[in-house]
């Protein structure tokens, strides 16, 4: 069975998974796929008792989220995909339709409805193909839905509350997941395994070949309903398109898939980011070649291997601007390109072909160009540039990560080793100690906050505000977002004076709404300004609990009642190992650390906050936003 042709035509097309759900994003990226995540915001409310069958309501949703993103895509940023797939899961039993549990006694319910039973898992699936016409969208949806019989043992009370204060069954349909822990729940399953994981990857793919490659009708009769079609379906391909010397032998895979859900195909940052991710990029020719053996080569772990040599290049090649320099000139010459950023030829024709193996650039011919999310992402000049955070990880975490040995033994952050200082204060004495470094580290922060800011002010509707103070709100970009989406909202950046002292340079020109006000001081120490709503990004997971104890106390005692307090960063999920960029960024072990959605609902609670909602965004960070109550804890 040829996937290769599929994926290659996919290849040039903005596919999407409007899904925040780690184990989608990982059953796809391991078939080779290269797709965004950009998870959807529509809220799972059908009315279930309007769907003659359960499997109905789960294609609504999964066709609902979807165009959602779509049309959030095509509005919003102008972004139109060529392709959204959505899913929903569903656990039925007793002909009731089980969704995530809300709360533990939730869970409780459904587990113990599902103890002794058979019941069934249904996935519905939606494909959206967008166009847009005239800046109108225009889609078109394929949609399927797939069902496994799923059979529990008997549950003991004790099993169960000890499944449930796991934390596992939060996120799951059903409230179970039979990829991990609630596996030792099942006694048999008939019917697709990853379909109760959350995604009917076989049928899925028999969709693609279906909508890529239709059978001439007269080989019509050479597929079986129930296979994958096989390799006659695409005789009429060209040669580049058909070339199957190693067809991938396409339900191995997947078998192989259902007994180690997690082997196999690229390493995925599950949840991380709405970018095309590292690892997606990796050429789909290769994943291919990978894939061909998947028993005989451990390709997640040489992907691993190999992963600092491709951090490396990405590092290098942008520090020597050849993404600025392939964005001004088009398509250039490996030698052209080494005389403009003055390197040996051969040096730079292996960076420029380690870029291009990456899926960082083109090559043709012609010579080396930039990929589109070269242009929009690596270029230092470009809108949503990473740049600043690219030479922030090359200059300051991986001299810190190349001793991660003694990060780890000592528990502590590696400056002295490092760059032959101890720091007390991580910013005052490692970040804002030498002009250069305050420099970097400021268009670090400035790049990542342009890129999290649009989703952090729409997380939430905050129109009810008439103040905002961002604290540590660096170079603005957040408040300048802010004040774009909210022009009546009034935003003052709170932080240090090294650091307001140069913010000039980071602001938006033409920018026609409301300036942002910059107060210095230190928001340990200093009274804070007054506000209706505190901010604080990518903060809390930097200090220590006595710390965030002091400045959480300031914040309560300084926020009104019906105030409020948002708080960016990324959540981890309750077993802490998702997602990877938050668990790897622990790593670097600064003072704080990284927290799950309970934690961070608890920690607000602790200091009068209440009605905390959550929202993971599924991108760099997610969202938390809690109201300060009527009196003080
Ligand atoms: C039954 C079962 C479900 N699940 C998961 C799959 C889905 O992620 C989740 C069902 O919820 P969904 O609403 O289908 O998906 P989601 O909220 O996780 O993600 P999104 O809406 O953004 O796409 O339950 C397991 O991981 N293992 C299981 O055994």
């Amino acid at each position: 069975m040829a996937l290769k042709p599929v994926l290659g035509k996919l290849g040039s097309k903005r596919v999407v998974l409007a899904s925040a759900s780690p184990r989608r994003q990982e059953i796809l990226c391991n078939v080779g796929l290269r797709f965004e995540v950009v998870p959807s915001w529509f809220k799972e409310t059908l009315e279930k008792s309007s769907f003659a069958t359960p499997y109905k309501y789960a294609i609504e949703t999964a066709k609902q989220k979807a165009l959602e993103v779509a049309n959030r895509m095509h509005v919003k940023h102008l972004r139109t995909p060529d392709i959204v797939i959505g899913a929903d899961t569903i656990v039925t039993v007793d002909e009731h339709i089980l969704e995530k549990p809300v709360d533990k006694q939730d869970a409780y319910r459904m587990l113990s409805r599902l103890s002794g039973k058979e019941h069934s898992v249904f996935t519905g699936v939606a494909i959206v193909h967008c166009n847009s016409k005239d800046n109108r969208l225009e889609t078109e949806v394929t949609d399927f839905y797939e069902e496994t019989k799923v059979k529990f043992a008997d549950l003991s009370e004790e099993l169960l509350w000890e499944y449930i204060h796991s934390g596992e069954p939060m996120d799951k349909a059903g409230g179970y997941g039979i990829q991990a822990l609630g596996g030792m729940l099942v006694e048999y399953v008939h019917g697709d395994f990853l379909n109760v994981v959350g995604f009917p990857l076989n049928h899925f793919c028999k969709k693609l070949v279906e909508l890529y490659y239709p059978p001439p009708k007269h080989t019509l009769h050479h597929i079986k309903h129930d296979s994958i079609p096989s390799v006659e379906t695409f005789e009429n391909l060209s040669d580049e398109e058909s070339d199957s010397s190693s067809p991938i032998q396409y339900k191995d895979a997947i078998k192989m898939d259902r007994s180690k859900p997690h082997s196999s195909g690229g390493v995925c940052s599950p949840g991380s980011s709405n970018i095309i991710k590292p690892n997606c990029m990796v050429p789909v020719e290769n994943r291919n070649r990978v894939m061909e053996n998947p028993d005989k080569f451990p390709s997640k772990i040489v992907e691993l291997l190999d992963g600092f040599r491709a951090s490396k290049a990405l590092f290098v090649a942008s520090k020597l601007k050849v993404f600025n320099l392939l964005k001004n000139k088009g398509v250039l010459q490996s030698v052209d390109v080494a005389n403009t950023i003055n390197a040996s030829v051969c040096g730079t024709e292996r960076l420029l072909d380690a870029c291009a193996a990456l899926g960082l650039l083109e090559k043709t011919i012609q010579g080396y160009s930039n990929t589109d999310s070269a242009n929009t992402y690596l270029a230092s000049d470009s809108e949503d540039s990473l740049h600043g955070y690219i030479i922030h990880s090359n200059d300051h975490l991986w001299p810190l990560f190349t001793h991660l040995e003694s990060a780890v033994k000592e528990g502590t952050m590696q400056n002295y080793r490092a760059f032959g200082k101890k720091s007390e204060n991580l910013f005052q004495d490692s970040y804002y100690q030498s002009m250069e470094v305050k420099q970097r580290f400021m268009a670090a922060m400035h790049s990542i906050a342009k890129l999290t800011a649009k989703d952090v002010v729409t997380a939430f509707d905050l129109s009810q505000f008439r103040s905002a103070c961002d604290l540590g709100g660096c170079t603005g970009a957040l408040a300048n977002e802010l004040v774009q989406k909210y022009p009546n909202l009034k935003v003052t950046v709170f932080d240090l004076p090294e650091v307001i002292a140069n913010v000039s340079h980071f602001q938006p020109v033409g920018q026609h709404t409301a300036p942002v006000t910059f107060t210095s001081g230190d928001f340990f120490k200093d009274n804070l300004p007054a506000a209706d709503l505190y901010i604080l990004s990518r903060i809390l997971h930097d200090w220590t609990d006595e710390k965030i104890h002091v400045l959480l106390s300031k914040i309560s005692a300084a926020c009104k009642p019906g105030s409020a307090l948002l708080v960016a960063e990324i959540v981890l999920s309750e077993e802490k190992i998702n997602p990877p960029r938050a668990v790897l960024q622990s790593l670097s072990m600064t003072e704080g650390k990284q927290r799950s959605a309970s934690e961070y609902k608890q920690l607000l609670e602790k200091y009068g906050f209440t009605s905390v909602q959550i929202k993971i965004t599924g991108n760099f960070l997610d969202t938390i936003l809690g109201f300060r109550k009527l009196s003080a804890h």
